[in-house]
């Protein structure tokens, strides 16, 4: 198990042990629900079958030994004490403005070792301190983190995570509005090209819906009371022009949709009516209302009428809509273009891990997630830790919207935030109080065309996808011009520790409703979000049991 700063090994273990009881409590569920039969990291028995013991049993409290090495480290955040992400940028003249600097430094130096530490792993910890010097717990001094030459002590503020979701979206709507969502990005697209566009102006109705009075039944028309004298043999069918009127006293055979012949009182399904084919007389199996089985033209829209509003995302049903009412093609605004930028040396795009070097995990799924958020991926570049590199592909490309991923710290290689600074960025989210994910950031590069976005994704891979729904997608809405989802909200099952003051964002199954926690939620993995449905959303202070949550859904990418 990795080394924790700040507290002991009998936390540890303790901290272990309720861990490992959440982890079982939530396998237990999971398991039951998709048992494919393959290890999740699951203690086994000789059978295979996965123990677990009742919650509150003293087994369940015991719990099996995490600091063997034949399982992976079950803990929600392994490494992370949850010492703030500390970094040098106040020299940076485009750093966020505000933020009482004074009580960030009595945080950033203070108890957040031990008390973060066991926040996380406790149950409904303790509300944040309430001043300086209030903490509890005489924590050891907090390790300083090595400062690059150059940089000053203070750290900068992280956003609040819900602030940083509306900033970005806010950001992504005012960027389209400057770069010009009335000119070259909207367009007319035939209705076969037009899914998952955003359609940029409103949608009238270009017809009647239905245009014609129209048959709901197979069946039979009628005019006036019965019974009805039928005269001849052939159908009114769907798709012909203009039936012969129906004289008072008469019927005619009639399908579904075919247009209602003029007189007509009212449409008999077969199943009601009787023919004597000797008299050719039709009678009624029962009363039979005027205006039966008829949709009556303009039954749902007028001519004119308006359909949908502008904003709203063209799906298979409103390309049926459109359709229906009239359309060939729709004016929509252009899905915002994205370039991805993969960093770090230690990459590789294939093969088995070797001499410290590690696969791509990140290249492979931040284009289709992208993709599936809405943008146009134009290109996925790996550049390593190449400072120039970067530098030439931030400033040259033309994309709406650039992601990179790593190199968001402050470490020797990480070049992100110098290249930032270089290229005129203005840095618009500096770090973000969320855990996975805390040094996510959004910037605003200057551009020919108007200003230019871009999203940097720590390069640990569960705080990549926290960073991607946090600042890509609501950014990528608004560029395209779609509103803010309603939040879904469901209770979750367990206990979910929280972090002091960040908001954790942590994979969850949704069973029909209920939200289950999973495990393998650390920063660095990922079986436990390609196993989710969503990232539920957990405050500051953790949640309880049958608390709601909001859940960030998971783009499936197909
Ligand atoms: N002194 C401090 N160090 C770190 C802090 C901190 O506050 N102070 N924050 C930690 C946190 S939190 C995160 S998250 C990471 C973010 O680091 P970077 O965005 O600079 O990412 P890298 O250093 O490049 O990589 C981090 C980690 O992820 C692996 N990685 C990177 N790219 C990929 C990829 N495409 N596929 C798979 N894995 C990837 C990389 O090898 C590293 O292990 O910083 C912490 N450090
Ligand atoms: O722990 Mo970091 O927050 O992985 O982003």
């Amino acid at each position: 198990m990795g080394a924790r700063s700040g507290h002991g090994p009998s936390q540890d273990q303790d901290q272990d042990q309720e861990q490992e009881q959440d982890d079982r409590d939530w396998c237990s569920d999971w398991d039951h629900v998709f048992d494919r039969g393959f290890d999740r990291g699951l203690d086994r028995g000789p059978d295979g079958s996965v123990p677990v013991p009742a919650p509150g049993t003293a087994a369940a409290r015991s719990g099996p030994d995490l600091g063997s090495a034949d399982r992976p480290e079950p803990d929600a955040d392994p490494d992370e004490p949850f010492v703030d992400f500390a970094e040098g940028l106040d020299d940076d003249p485009v750093r966020p403005q505000g933020g009482d600097r004074s009580a960030e430094g009595a945080e950033a130096g203070g108890s957040d070792g031990v008390e973060d530490a066991l926040a996380l792993v406790g149950r409904r910890p303790a509300p944040p301190p309430a001043g300086n010097g209030s903490s509890p717990a005489p924590a050891a001094p907090a390790p300083q983190p090595d400062r690059p030459a150059g940089a000053s002590s203070a750290r900068h503020r992280a956003l609040p995570w819900p602030e940083a979701r509306r900033l970005a979206a806010r950001t992504g709507r005012e960027t389209a509005r400057r770069t010009g969502t009335d000119g070259d990005r909207v367009h007319r697209s035939p209705l076969e090209r037009s899914l998952g566009l955003v359609l940029a102006e409103e949608l009238p109705a270009l017809c009647d819906l239905p245009s014609f009075d129209t048959s709901a039944m197979d069946g039979w028309a009628v005019a006036g009371p019965g019974p009805w004298t039928v005269d001849g043999d052939a159908p009114v069918l769907a798709g012909r022009a203009d039936p012969a009127p129906l004289p008072d006293g008469t019927a005619v055979r009639i399908a579904t949709g075919a247009r209602v012949p003029p007189e007509t009182t009212a449409v008999i399904r077969s199943e009601h009516a009787y023919l004597d084919r000797t008299r050719q007389l039709l009678s009624a199996g029962r009363a039979v209302i005027p205006g039966q089985d008829i949709r009556p033209r303009a039954q749902e829209c007028r001519s004119g009428e308006l359909l949908l509003p502008a904003g709203t995302l063209v799906t298979p049903a409103v390309l049926g809509l459109a359709a229906a009412a009239g359309y060939d093609a729709l004016a929509v605004v252009a899905r915002p273009t994205v370039e991805v930028l993969v960093l770090g040396d230690e990459l590789l795009d294939k093969g088995l891990p070797h001499d410290g070097l590690i696969r791509d995990a990140l290249g492979p799924m931040t284009g289709p997630w992208l993709r599936a958020l809405g943008a146009e991926v134009v290109a996925t570049h790996r550049i390593g830790d190449d400072e120039t590199a970067l530098h030439h592909a931030v400033t040259s490309s033309t994309a709406d919207l650039l992601v990179t991923t790593g190199g968001t710290a402050a470490g020797p290689v990480d070049h992100v935030h110098p290249v930032l600074r270089k290229a005129g960025a203005e840095l618009l989210v500096d770090g973000v109080a969320a855990r996975p994910g805390h040094p996510m950031l959004l910037a605003r590069l200057p551009g020919a065309r108007g200003p230019r976005c871009l999203v940097g994704l720590p390069g640990n891979p569960l705080a990549a996808v926290s960073a991607l729904l946090t600042l890509a997608a609501p950014l990528l809405r608004g560029l395209a011009g779609l509103p803010e989802p309603v939040p879904y909200t469901a209770p979750v099952r367990d206990e979910v520790s929280g972090h002091p003051r960040d908001t954790r964002l942590v994979p969850v199954v949704d069973l029909g409703a209920m939200l289950v926690p999973l495990r393998y939620n650390g920063p660095a993995m990922l079986r436990g979000i390609a196993a989710a449905d969503g990232l539920a959303v957990v405050p500051p202070g953790g949640a309880g049991p049958g608390d709601e949550l909001e859940v960030l859904d998971l783009p499936l990418g197909r």
